[in-house]
């Protein structure tokens, strides 16, 4: 047995091995570094190859026919400016192998260079194809231009390789059929390299650019008078009509289109033949396969009209695709090397506690007639699973009673039994360990299945039982109720929901709305405000702490919604992931509102204090969120500590089918939570049990740790790079009382007509409630909250205080009227 365990542990050794050299290899910094090296000989073979040009002459007889070997050991006697070695690489490359184009080689090498960087972010496939097609292509087009020069020259401008292949050719096609053959693999290559040459070339070989010089010349000789035209329209089109120099472009098309639909009607008329004439090619161009189209007889009315009102047909694909990112371009992810390595990923397993424990159930449940068949243990980080089946004729229920028995049996804090546990036909019983093991965030997220995963909002939060890393997607989940007791590890696991999306979202396609009442938990976010951030336009601080500016927040969350809504419906689209496609893929005209949508990510701490300040008024927009914001890319997480069903009701639930709870204090709790009790016997400390919608039952998973210090680094590492100039800001909320939303300071020289009643309200009750101002006054919340802030400007309340009611600082009537004197 002892020999069985040795072997193991050898093996878990090894595999912890290979895993950090796997690590080492492909790591940001080994990245770096191989990127910087092969830009670095990059950058000496090209210097190589430039001074070949000018010393390769001289060298010529010094390398030739010499092996390096024999070379190197000749150092110096060459004037190649980077020694024997370059003026032996540069004469192979140049002479033996490729010419000149034997600079595309290093072209792919500085891309590959700058991609391991991270300072560009092109395809290198496509880069390798392009490079090795124009390489060879190369050679043969410059061996083939030179081929009579090559007796008297040091250098050969197609190298060997074009040499020998061009003579093939023309022994075989010919001279005419080997400049065919170089157009023909010239434009094949230019096609699959830009979009434009296919419009291009059908231009050209319709003859469309022979027709606009004509036409333009025929308009010239006869000196039409031109029709008066508005100056703008007159300016914009002599800055895009440029028939000579034609090229096929819709951007300039669209903007064309535009200045046409600008045009007064009446400048459209048919009598105004040469403005329409001087639009002619624009139809031809519209529809460049159909060159009779564009003929003065249509009237010219389809394409500049049209275009710019029917999304359908609207469509610059020719300018390639949109790229979301490029204005943050130079945006590096967070490294792996910002988290700390608590564990090494795998579960050390103490056989003598397993077989103790397995003892212990078995004896317990003997002592309580019941027999079992097998038992079988699975070992997780925090806590090991027991399967047993018992012998037949045993009811379930019975063992389902006696947790408590079994726990205080092996001496365990809490067990849990599953009973049956699902699919398997057997009851689990989950028992803690005695050495129970940090997962850290590193081990989740450096794992390959979050590396690789392809989820839209991808979150790693920790792991299963059987030591697997569990994730899930934000955005299938849609929304996320998350509650756990105080202490219990609900901020670690939003730290490590936040922490999973931040390693796998840019800038520019994931913003947060953060509400944290708490005022602590969040702040340390305030840092990447101008990355990662959205808030309302005029609000000052980007976390919302006020719950006045929570209820804005999230209202005008609500209007981003709705707007977005109208968006996708105009793109006719069905759901964000498919808005931005067609907005990537350029079918869509930003003129017309249509912009890339970020997923949004609200995260409302504190739920329950928030309700209790707020009641109706937040829970109204949350309600709204939850129930229709999926499908435009809006995704809220709700925490809170107390989770009572005046706080989780039952509009609450059905809105958020995936829940996640820590452990709590009652099974009541557990309930209202999960539907089903068990969370009452977690064990604290990230323990926790998920409930993803979809499924019916929830899994225990152990939440990974991110410490404070670790997020610090995080945001410190992603706010120290190029940001956008603001947050992302949400749409402006009126308030009630017509008032815009304002997270500003507070003006006492604008105060409220209320504001003497209410402070006397305030100071006769001394209770700092913004409901009872709401009551008494009957006016709305956001009218009694700004009043309230007005109170606490004035020194007549306490700051925000959570769910308690703010402390009353003026004791009696006579020093408030005092104050209210002194405001005057
Ligand atoms: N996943 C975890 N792994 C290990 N320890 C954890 C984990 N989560 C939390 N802890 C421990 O529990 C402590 C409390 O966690 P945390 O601050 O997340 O609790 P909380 O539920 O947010 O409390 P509160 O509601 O009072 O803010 C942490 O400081 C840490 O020591």
């Amino acid at each position: 047995m002892a020999k069985k365990t040795t072997a193991k542990q050898n093996t878990n050794n090894g595999e912890s091995k290979l895993k950090g050299i796997r690590n080492f290899f492909t790591g940001e910094r080994t990245r770096f570094i191989t990127g910087l090296v092969i830009s670095i000989v990059t950058i000496y073979v090209g210097l190589a190859l430039i001074s070949f040009f000018f010393t390769g002459g001289a060298d010529q007889s010094k390398i030739e026919n010499i092996p390096l070997s024999d070379l190197v050991i000749n150092r110096g006697a060459v004037e190649n400016w980077t020694g024997v070695r370059g003026a032996f690489l540069a004469d192979l490359l140049m002479n033996r192998w490729f010419g000149i184009s034997s600079f595309l080689i290093l072209f792919f090498l500085g891309s590959v260079g700058a991609k391991l960087m991270n300072l560009s972010r092109v395809s290198l496939m496509k880069r390798f194809l392009f490079s090795a097609a124009m390489l060879i292509w190369g050679s043969l087009f410059f061996a083939f231009i030179f081929i009579r020069g090559y007796e008297d020259t040091f250098i050969y401008l197609g190298g060997q390789h074009g040499y020998y292949l061009s003579e093939v050719m023309m022994n075989n096609i010919g001279v005419p059929g080997t400049i065919l053959l170089l157009v023909g693999l010239f434009l094949i290559i230019a096609i699959f390299t830009s979009k434009r040459t296919i419009p291009f070339l059908q231009n050209v070989f319709s003859f469309g650019w022979l027709k606009n010089r004509l036409k333009h010349e025929k308009s010239e000789v006869q000196d039409v008078p031109q029709a008066p035209q508005p100056a703008a329209y007159h300016e914009t089109m002599e800055e895009v009509v440029e028939p000579d120099e034609y090229v096929f472009d819709t951007e300039t098309e669209m903007r064309k289109a535009e200045v046409e639909e600008k045009m007064p009607e009446e400048e459209k008329m048919p009598e105004e033949k040469e403005v329409l004439q001087k639009n002619d090619f624009e139809f031809e161009v519209a529809r460049g396969d159909d060159p009779v189209v564009g003929t003065a007889a249509d009237g010219g009315t389809t394409f500049e009209v049209e275009v710019p009102e029917d999304e359908e047909t609207f469509d610059q694909s020719q300018l390639g695709k949109y790229d979301p990112r490029l204005d943050l371009s130079r945006y590096v992810f967070p490294t792996l090397d910002l988290l700390k390595f608590y564990d090494s990923g795998n579960v050390e397993v103490n056989r003598e506690e397993l077989e103790e424990n397995q003892q212990m159930i078995k004896q317990t449940l003997e002592d309580f007639g019941i027999n079992i068949a097998s038992i079988k243990a699975t070992v997780g980080p925090t806590v090991t699973l027991y399967e047993i089946i018992p012998e037949a004729g045993v009811r379930i229920s019975k063992i389902k009673n006696l947790e408590d028995d079994i726990a205080l049996s092996l001496s365990a804090l809490q067990i849990r039994i599953i009973a049956p546990m699902p699919g398997k036909g057997t009851i689990g019983i989950e028992v803690p360990n005695n050495k129970p093991q940090t997962v850290s965030m590193q081990s989740v997220v450096a794992s390959r299945k979050f590396l690789e995963c392809t989820y839209d909002l991808p979150v790693a939060i920790g792991k299963t039982i059987v030591n697997e890393v569990f994730m899930f997607d934000l955005c299938k989940t849609p929304h996320l109720l998350v509650a756990g007791a105080t202490g219990q590890g609900k901020s670690v696991g939003l730290n490590a929901i936040i922490t999973s999306l931040l390693y796998k979202k840019h800038p520019a396609e994931l913003k947060f709305v953060m509400v944290d009442p708490k005022q602590v938990e969040f702040s340390i976010y305030s840092k990447i405000e101008r990355h990662y951030l959205a808030k309302l336009p005029n609000a000052d601080k980007p976390i919302v702490t006020e719950p006045g500016d929570a209820v804005a927040t999230l209202n005008s969350l609500v209007i981003e919604m709705e707007n977005r809504y109208k968006l996708l419906v105009d793109a006719s689209a069905r759901n964000i992931k498919e808005y931005n496609e067609k907005f990537i893929s350029r079918r869509l005209n930003p003129e017309k509102g249509h912009r890339f949508l970020p997923y949004i990510v609200a995260i409302v701490d504190e739920f329950a204090d928030l309700i209790a300040t707020s009641g109706k008024e937040i829970e109204l927009p949350i309600s709204r969120i939850a129930a229709k914001a999926r499908a435009v890319g809006i995704h809220m997480i709700l925490a809170t500590q107390r989770p009572d069903t005046k706080v989780i009701t039952g509009t609450i639930k059905s809105n958020f089918p995936s829940r996640i709870a820590f452990k709590v204090m009652s099974q009541i709790d557990s309930r209202t939570i999960l539907d089903t009790p068990g969370a009452n016997r977690l064990i604290g400390k990230g323990d926790m049990l998920i409930l993803i919608t979809g499924s019916s039952e929830p899994t225990r998973v152990q939440c990974a740790f991110v410490d404070t210090p670790e997020v610090e680094d995080i945001v410190n590492y992603v706010g120290a790079q190029v940001a956008y100039p603001t947050a992302y800001l949400l749409p402006e909320y009126i308030g009630e009382g017509g008032e815009s939303s304002s997270a500003g300071t507070v003006d006492l020289s604008d105060r409220d007509p209320l504001f003497d009643e209410a402070a006397r309200l305030i100071v006769i009750q001394q209770q700092g409630s913004t409901s009872l101002i709401q009551r008494k006054f009957a006016i709305g919340y956001n009218r009694a909250g700004r009043l309230m802030d007005q109170l606490e400007a004035a020194g007549i309340v306490g700051p925000f205080e959570g769910s308690k009611a703010r402390q009353v600082l003026i004791q009696d009537e006579y020093g408030l009227e005092q104050l209210l004197n002194s405001l005057k």
